[in-house]
């Protein structure tokens, strides 16, 4: 399938910062890409790059074959790129007929109608096509702000964090919505968010930026098996953090040993097991850790355990456990690693915030 936005080398600086610095990316039609990283890494300056509402420093954007660079800056206007903001930025004195019809101007007039009202049905708005954005609901403004984007007929929808405002239960059906949508009219997005679980049930690729560089980007269960460095795993929550000891092949942690065959270990290095939450088990035996947490979830139990011992000096925190089990708090249980492909990453000391 042929590329409808290729990224090459881009990087932009914004008063005299470098922000963006060799971003790579590749959307084809009709994909999605959730773009995620730690606030401040660039996510909105990246989206703002492609719809033409900052310059560009070096490197280029192609969109549909139309090569935007230093010697090229189309402007955004001629970009063909639907923009969402998070604040849906609607003209609170237009209707939503007259908000979706906005850029319609070189349209004649029936055929602004027809296009109107398919959006209008395709979003379930007839009923409100009359009102104005104040007597709407947030996703019903949503939708307008979504039909209002589709009505130029964009290649690209770049969408930031559309859901934020917008209560849980609601959010996941528009979302479904929003996809079903955008697959139907083989429109690719990008979409900003800070939520996980959103990202994981919306996005066909997801893209991982950190300090203004994407430092993974695949498919989400390639994201979620595949973590290719502690940050991706430490952003995503892919599991916890166990510290260990490295001894040539032999692995120790509080909760087991094992041994890896293809560690290499460089100077000064220290590693960390990455344990997702379904390899480790509950065990009859001598206790090494307590129950710190306890919260129900739609999974079970969800428990957070720390090492007994806080001063081995392989002791962990906040080691997420799901079980049918009902634990108590600081309550004293033994867990063990369920042998699998064990994951080590070279540590950082600093765990983001999302
Ligand atoms: N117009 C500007 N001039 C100078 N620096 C800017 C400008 N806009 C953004 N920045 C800086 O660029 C960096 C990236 O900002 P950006 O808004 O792209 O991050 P983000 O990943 O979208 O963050 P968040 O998740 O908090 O929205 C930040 O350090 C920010 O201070």
């Amino acid at each position: 399938m042929s590329d409808i936005l290729t990224i090459n080398q881009l990087s932009v600086s914004l008063q005299k910062n470098t922000i963006l610095a060799d971003i790579n990316l590749s959307l084809t039609s009709g994909e999605i890409l959730g773009l995620v990283g730690p606030s401040g890494c660039g996510k909105t300056t990246l989206l703002n790059t492609i719809a033409g509402f900052n310059q560009l420093n070096s490197g280029s954007i192609i969109i549909d074959k139309l090569c935007i660079n230093n010697t090229n800056p189309v402007p955004a206007e001629k970009r063909n790129v639907g923009v969402i903001f998070q604040d849906y930025a609607l003209f609170p004195h237009l209707t939503v007929w007259q908000n979706i019809a906005f850029g319609l101007s070189k349209e004649t007039k029936e055929e602004q109608k027809l296009r109107i009202e398919k959006l209008l049905i395709l979003l379930g708005l007839m009923p409100q096509a009359q009102k104005f954005p104040h007597q709407l609901s947030g996703g019903q403004q949503q939708r307008v702000a979504i039909a209002r984007s589709l009505a130029v007929r964009p290649k690209i929808l770049l969408l930031d964090e559309p859901f934020s405002n917008i209560d849980a239960r609601l959010r996941n059906g528009l979302m479904i919505e929003l996809r079903h949508l955008l697959k139907s009219l083989n429109i690719s997005a990008i979409f900003v968010t800070h939520n996980k679980d959103e990202v994981f049930s919306f996005a066909d690729k997801i893209a991982l930026m950190h300090h203004g560089k994407i430092i993974q980007a695949g498919t989400p269960r390639e994201v979620f098996d595949h973590p290719n460095c502690w940050q991706v795993a430490d952003f995503l929550q892919i599991g916890s953090w166990l510290p260990v000891n490295v001894r040539e092949k032999q692995v120790s942690t509080v909760l087991g040993d094992f041994t890896v065959e293809d560690l290499i270990l460089n100077n000064g290095e220290h590693f960390v097991l990455l344990v997702k939450p379904q390899y480790i088990s509950l065990i009859p035996g001598n206790a090494n850790s307590v129950v710190k947490h306890i919260s129900f979830t739609e999974h079970g139990y969800h428990y957070l355990l720390s090492s007994i011992d806080s001063s081995d000096p392989l002791a962990f925190e906040d080691l997420s456990f799901y079980s049918q089990s009902l634990l108590s708090l600081e309550q004293e249980v033994r867990l063990q690693l369920i042998p699998h492909s064990y994951q080590l990453f070279a540590h950082q000391t600093h765990s983001f915030s999302t």
